[in-house]
C-alpha cells in the first residue's frame, strides 16, 4: 500500500517568456488521500500547474511541498510523484509486464522481483490476462489501464493525471472514471487530475479547483461549487446558474435591489461587500425558475423565448430580455408539456429570494 502525501502549493507562478503568465501566484493545499481535480477552460493554467507538481516544468516563483519535503527544485524522479500522460506513452515493442516494470528496471530492481510486482499491478488493474500482449493488441481503455499500472508501480505518494479520460469514447469514459475512483479509494494515494469537463470533476473529486486565467477562482467540494459558486466565472463555467449583474440601487434589511443595464432590476440577498452604486453579481439556479408565473417585483422578469432544446427529462429554454443576457431555464418535461412555450413568445419568469446566491467580486 502506498503512503499518501499532502501537496502544499504556496504562491506558485509560472511565466513563459517575459509576459505570458500561465499560473499566477496560486496557493492550494491538497490533503493526503484527496482526489483533486484541476478544472478550467483551455489555457487557464491547469496543465502547467500539474507539470510543476510533477517536476516536468520549473516554477518561476513560489514553492511546492510534498509532505514535509520542499520539492520545488527536485527532478521528477526524486519527488515521490508519478505522472500518467494523456497519450499513455507505452513502449510498442515491449509486452505489458515489461512496460509496467520499466521504471523498476531503471532502478536496477532484479528481474524476477520487478516482473512479479508488474504482474501485481496488472492484477490491480484487472488486465493480468493480457500480460504477454503488446500495447497495439489492446483497446484504448486497456492501454490506459497499463499506463496507470506503470505510473503506480513505483508506489508514488501522489499520482498526477493529465486529461486521462479525454481519448476515450463516452461510454468507456464513464467506466474508466469509476475505475479511477475505485483505484484511488483502494490505494488511498493523493490524486491530482486535470480535466476541462465539469461533469468529470463533479463525479470524481473530493476537491474541485476551478481555474481561470492562471488563478484559482474556487477550491471546494463539488456540492459547495454547485450550490455556492464563489464567483460569476464559476457560476457560468459550471453551467447550472444564470448570472444577474448590475449596480446596487438600494440596500435594506432583506438585501439589495440591483439595476441591470437597460433598466431591469432584481432583488438579491444581503452580503457584506455590497455598496450602493457599485457593481453586484448574483446567481440563480437554472432549475429553480418557474415559467408562466408572474413574478413578485424584482424576483423575475418577462423574457422572449429564443430557443428550446430537449435534455431528456427536462427542457432547456433560453430567453432574452432587455438587460439580461443568455438566461436559461431548465423546465421539467411534464410541466413544460402542460403549458408549452414557442420560440418568440413572451413569458413571465419568477424565482424566490432563497434561490438567489450573491457572488464575490471576481479576482481579476
Ligand atoms: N511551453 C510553453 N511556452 C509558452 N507558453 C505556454 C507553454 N505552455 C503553456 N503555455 C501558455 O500558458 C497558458 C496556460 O497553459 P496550460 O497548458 O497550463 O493551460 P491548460 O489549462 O492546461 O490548457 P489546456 O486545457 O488547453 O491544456 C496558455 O496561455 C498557454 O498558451
Amino acid at each position: 500500500m502506498q503512503q499518501a502525501a499532502t501537496i502544499d502549493i504556496a504562491s506558485l507562478t509560472k511565466k513563459y517568456g517575459d509576459d505570458a503568465v500561465a499560473v499566477d501566484a496560486i496557493s492550494l493545499k491538497i490533503k493526503a488521500g484527496t482526489y483533486c481535480c484541476l478544472l478550467g477552460p483551455s489555457g487557464c493554467g491547469k496543465t502547467s500547474t500539474l507539470r510543476m507538481i510533477a517536476g516536468h516544468e520549473t516554477a518561476t516563483s513560489g514553492d511546492i511541498r510534498l509532505g514535509d519535503v520542499v520539492v520545488t527544485d527536485l527532478p521528477p524522479a526524486k519527488r515521490q510523484t508519478s505522472m500518467m500522460f494523456q497519450s499513455y506513452a507505452l513502449f510498442p515493442h515491449l509486452d505489458l509486464v515489461d512496460n509496467v516494470a520499466f521504471s523498476l528496471k531503471m532502478k536496477s530492481v532484479p528481474k524476477a522481483e520487478r516482473r512479479a510486482k508488474a504482474l501485481d499491478m496488472l492484477k490491480l488493474m484487472h488486465i493480468d490476462q493480457y500480460a504477454s500482449r503488446r500495447p497495439a493488441q489492446l483497446s484504448g481503455g486497456q492501454q490506459q489501464r497499463v499506463a496507470l499500472a506503470r505510473a503506480l508501480i513505483t508506489s508514488p505518494q501522489a499520482l498526477l493525471l493529465d486529461e486521462p479520460l479525454s481519448a476515450l469514447d463516452p461510454f468507456l469514459k464513464v467506466k474508466m472514471r469509476q475505475e479511477l475512483k475505485r483505484l484511488q479509494r483502494e490505494l488511498g494515494v493523493t490524486f491530482v487530475h486535470v480535466t476541462h469537463s465539469q461533469e468529470e470533476a463533479m463525479a470524481l473529486a473530493d476537491l474541485v479547483v476551478v481555474m481561470s486565467n492562471g488563478r484559482i477562482e474556487q477550491a471546494a467540494e463539488p456540492r459547495e461549487i454547485f450550490h455556492r459558486p464563489a464567483t460569476a466565472f464559476v457560476a457560468r463555467f459550471m453551467g447550472d446558474h444564470n448570472v444577474l449583474a448590475g449596480k446596487v440601487k438600494e440596500l435594506d434589511a432583506e438585501g439589495a435591489l440591483i439595476e441591470a443595464p437597460n433598466g431591469a432590476s432584481f432583488r438579491i440577498p444581503g452580503a457584506d461587500h455590497l455598496v450602493v452604486g457599485e457593481t453586484a453579481e448574483a446567481a440563480v439556479r437554472r432549475d429553480r425558475i418557474a415559467i408562466g408565473e408572474s413574478p413578485t417585483k424584482g424576483l423575475g422578469f418577462t423574457g422572449h423565448v429564443r430557443n428550446v432544446e430537449y435534455r431528456g427529462g427536462s427542457m432547456k429554454v433560453t430567453l432574452d430580455a432587455p438587460g439580461v443576457e443568455d438566461f436559461t431555464v431548465y423546465a421539467e418535461e411534464s410541466a413544460f408539456d402542460s403549458a408549452p412555450h414557442e420560440v418568440g413568445q413572451a413569458v413571465p419568469l419568477s424565482w424566490s429570494l432563497a434561490d438567489v446566491h450573491v457572488l464575490k467580486p471576481t479576482a481579476h
